[in-house]
């Protein structure tokens, strides 16, 4: 398994960690650094929506784990000036979870559920006509004396998240008249958020180690934020506080966090498909027995980032390992797989 605390959510952190990492956590669209054409679009329908009075168009944000979905939600719900209720595919287990929620909003409110992909198909059946056209209706009894009732719910937004948009139905992704795709981020704007980040934590910190903490962070505030905080810890025990930029690589190597921002995990998945399969092209579940991951995580956490630095390709027949991949792991590319370009195929 990945360290915690590069990977998942919140759910490992103590208290004070819980407690930094809301003091992080960008609360309005102008502290939230990057995905320009993202936050551009969302400010004018938020304002549309209010000059308006109306609820806000159904939203989906989708893109890798750690870009910023659950924080846009916020930032979404704070400049409607709505409440928001937080909840996610897994939890909702029954209709009646869902329907509890639906009628605890008030006008204009947001529901934001994470994980939307993996909600149960019944409970999402509801969600249709409650997204559609503010009702649900609800079945009491059952036998001969069933019967449904239909419910009026205030006009509300719902905020989907995904890591796997790929994984929504059809219908359900029809009903979002919004959906937006995060991206990764570029070393400089996640050098402007450890920049930020280290000024909220009171801890001084140079350009050239913020930059070297942004380059090494996967394309990832999430990374970022992680990896300044276990890096001021550095600094407070074997420096003065200050993380310079000796610090900053002394830590991201005790870290094992290499110089292009690959993990532990990273690499064994790059050294498996060249050691183990040769290069490649192989399938996704083998390469995670292999690595003793599961599959869905390496597909949505590490692969897409591996992808997206040329370090592998996707191919009809699975995944294989480019010359980028040889070269950062010390390996020369047999000559006969050189120039071998497998088709683009997802
Ligand atoms: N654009 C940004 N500017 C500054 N900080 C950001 C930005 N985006 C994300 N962050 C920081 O990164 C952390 C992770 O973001 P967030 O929890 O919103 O990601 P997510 O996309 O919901 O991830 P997951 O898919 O794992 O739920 C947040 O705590 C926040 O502080
Ligand atoms: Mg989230």
């Amino acid at each position: 398994m990945r360290e915690p605390f590069l990977t998942g959510g919140n759910d490992h952190m103590d208290a004070t960690e819980k407690d930094i990492d809301k003091a992080l956590r960008p609360l309005s669209f102008d502290d939230f650094a990057g995905q320009d054409k993202v936050v551009e679009n969302l400010k004018v329908f938020v304002a549309a929506a209010k000059q308006r009075g109306d609820a806000l168009d159904h939203v989906l944000l989708h893109g890798p784990p750690g870009l910023g979905k659950t924080t846009l939600s916020h930032i979404i719900a704070n400049e409607l000036q709505s409440g928001i209720k937080m909840t996610s595919g897994p939890v909702l287990d029954k209709p009646s979870d869902l329907a509890g929620l639906l009628t605890n909003l008030e006008p204009h409110d947001v529901l934001f559920i994470d994980e939307i992909h993996r909600l149960n198909p019944v409970v999402e059946e509801y969600l249709y006509s409650a997204m559609e056209d503010y009702r649900i209706d609800i079945m009491l009894d059952s036998g001969p004396n069933a019967r449904s009732v239909q419910i009026s719910l205030s006009p509300f937004t719902l905020i989907g998240a995904t890591t796997r948009s790929g994984m929504l139905t059809s219908p359900l992704r029809a009903r979002f008249g919004i959906s937006s795709r995060l991206e990764y981020y570029d070393s400089k704007l996640l050098t402007s958020i450890v920049q930020r980040s280290s000024e909220i934590l009171g801890t001084p910190i140079y350009e050239d180690a913020a930059y070297e903490i942004a380059r090494r962070s996967r394309g990832t505030p999430r990374i970022a934020n992680n990896l300044l905080r276990r890096t001021r810890d550095f600094a407070q025990i074997k420096g003065d506080g200050t993380i310079t930029v000796d610090i900053a690589q002394f830590a991201l190597n005790a870290l094992d966090v290499d110089a292009r921002g690959l993990d532990d995990m990273d690499k064994r998945i790059l050294s498996t498909i060249i050691d183990k399969f040769k290069g490649g092209p192989v399938g996704i579940s083998t390469i995670a027995t292999a690595c003793g991951e599961e599959g869905e995580t390496i597909e949505e956490v590490y692969e897409p980032f591996l992808i997206q630095e040329g370090y592998i390709k996707r191919t009809s027949r699975g995944r294989e390992a480019t010359e980028h991949a040889y070269l950062h792991l010390g390996r020369t590319m047999p000559q006969h797989l050189r120039g071998n370009t497998g088709e683009l195929f997802s």
